[in-house]
Parts: C-alpha cells; structure tokens; sequence
C-alpha cells in the first residue's frame, strides 16, 4: 500500500485545512493511502517533519499550507538521498508556488490533482545550504512579505501586502551590490534584485515571464537604483509584463548567480527571512518530483 504524509500549517491562511482535514484523508484512503498527518507547531518544524517522512518511508509527502510551508518542507527534503514525491495543497495567503505549478486554491480540486498522479521532476534553487523553489532575493521591499503580521494576513490576505508596500515606499534606499551571473558581471546600486524559478511572484504573474521551472536555469531580474516616483511607475508597468525593455532592468538567464555586498542586505526565500547576504544562488535541475495537473506543460495551459 502506498503511504502519504500530509504536513500542515493550521495557523495557514484562514485556517480554513483543519476543517477539510477529516475529507481529505477520506479522500486518500479511498484512493489506496496509507495517510498520516503532522500539524506544525511553530517554525522550522514543518522541516523536521519532512526529514522524519524520509526516514519513515512515506512515497508520498504533502504539504498544505502558504509558500513558507513549503518551503520548509523543500528545505527537509532536498539533502536527502532519497526524496519522496510532493503534492501541494495551497492554503496560505500568497500561495505563488502553486499558482506557477497550476495547483488549485480549492481545497478538493488540489486534492484531485494529487490523486490523479501525474508528477514531474522541477528545479529548485540552493543558497547559503538553504533551498527555494519559487524565489530568492534582496532589497528593502523584499522584506515586505515578512513585515506583514500574520493575524492581518488572516483577515485581509493579499491586501494586507499591498497596504504595507504602500507604507515602506517612502524608506526604499538602494543597495551597491557585486553581482555575478554565469560569467557576466553587474556593478552598481540596485532597488532589489531577485532570483526566480517561477513566473508567479508575490502576486505578479508577468514579473519573469519567462521562467521556467525543469530547465536549469533562474531568471534574474536586477531593479536598479531609481527614485520612488520611478519605481512606482515600473512596479505598474510590472502588472503586465512591460517593465523588461526600461533601461533600469536586466533580466537574463543564469544558472549561477554570486551576489556580493559590503552593506546589511537581507535574503528572502520563498518570502522568509534567509539570514544576510552574500550568496551563491544554484540551481538544481529536476531535483524534486512534483504532483502537478497532468497538462501543466502543454502549451495551451494558462493558469
Ligand atoms: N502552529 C504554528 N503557529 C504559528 N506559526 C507557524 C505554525 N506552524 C508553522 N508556522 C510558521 O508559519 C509560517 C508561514 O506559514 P505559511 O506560509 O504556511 O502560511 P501563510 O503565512 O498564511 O501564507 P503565505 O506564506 O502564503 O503568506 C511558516 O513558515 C512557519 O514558520
């Protein structure tokens, strides 16, 4: 019988799992689970879980909760030797992760594509012995995503963001960074730069459009230094997609990217506090198997 470990956050989002819990082992058990559950207690432990579903065996690991809970369990999973297969379930507040992977928000649709079956080898991204599998970065406003308390996440979601992007503009200072990336070098002052294997990013789906997720490669986006009034423009531009041709942005490829800094910058991953800067940002081909809707990759797929 195959066996399935489902980690949660309880606290994700409205916290609206635990009262689908019930249904949704019912729903892996009529589909041939064996099912576990480990509710998380506080941070960091979604990661032991992961480490302790590897040891114990489990085919299958799913992780329900926001882009942190995840990432967590990323982090529990990809030093291991052997890595068991991941479904999501998205009930955080962002849930960029699942958008890209075109897993449902509802509950029992993301369900669904898990006991479909169909999974597919994706990359992730290593910095500094931590791991990502949406984005990595740095810059003031990165900081955005983890200044926002989370009970005023639970009530407001996605706009809560918005309200404290609004009130950290006025303190935007840019940062003099060393930048290099597979070869190629960047010197200068920079608004924020970011690492993405995704192109769905705190809510902007078009912020690297050209992301893809099993190719071996991040985009690397470098906002660089400008005034408020500049970046608000280019942060609307954004929203579709046009703010690639302006002058103040590089987006390329890299496989490899060295970011070097003699200020106080801090790293974001996956919309968690990473610790400080420098870093070395490596993409890992295919390194995780995930469950996704099994037209993910067709061409016609936009979700
Ligand atoms: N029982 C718990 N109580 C408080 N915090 C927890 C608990 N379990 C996990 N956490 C922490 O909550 C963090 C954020 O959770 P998660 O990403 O799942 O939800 P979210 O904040 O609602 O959504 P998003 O990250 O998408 O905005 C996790 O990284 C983890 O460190």
């Amino acid at each position: 019988m195959k066996r399935a470990r489902i980690i949660y956050n309880p606290t994700s989002g409205r916290e609206a799992f635990k009262r689908a819990l019930p249904d949704v082992l019912q729903r892996f058990e009529q589909a041939g689970y064996e099912t576990s559950t480990h509710s998380t207690t506080c941070a960091g432990d979604a990661t032991e879980a992961a480490k302790i579903s590897v040891e114990r065996r489990f085919d299958v690991v799913v992780a329900a909760g926001g882009d942190g809970t995840i990432n967590e369990v990323i982090n529990g999973l990809a030093e291991q030797e052997h890595r068991p297969r991941l479904g999501i379930i998205p009930v955080g507040t962002t849930n960029d992760f699942a958008r890209a992977l075109c897993v449902p928000r509802n509950i029992h649709k993301a369900v669904d594509v898990i006991l479909e079956d169909y999974s597919t080898p994706l990359d992730i991204g290593r910095v500094n012995e931590q791991y990502f599998m949406n984005i990595a970065g740095g810059g003031k406003l990165t900081e955005l995503s983890y200044e926002v308390p989370s009970k005023l996440k639970t009530m407001l979601g996605q706009l809560a963001y918005y309200l404290k992007g609004m009130e950290m503009l006025p303190s935007l200072r840019p940062t003099k960074v060393n930048i290099e990336y597979d070869g190629k070098q960047f010197e200068g002052d920079i608004m924020l730069f970011l690492v993405s294997n995704t192109n769905s990013v705190g809510g902007f789906e078009k912020l690297a459009p050209a992301a893809e997720m099993n190719d071996g490669l991040f985009d690397l986006l470098i906002i660089k230094k400008m005034n408020i009034a500049e970046f608000i423009r280019i942060s609307m531009l954004a929203v579709n997609g046009n703010h690639l041709n302006d002058p103040n942005i590089i987006y390329t490829k890299a496989s490899r990217v060295k970011v070097h800094t003699d200020e106080k910058m801090q790293l974001n991953l996956d919309g968690e506090f990473g610790g400080l800067l420098p870093g070395e940002f490596v993409n890992l081909y295919q390194h995780l198997e995930f469950f996704v809707p099994e037209d993910k990759f067709s061409p016609e797929k936009d979700c």
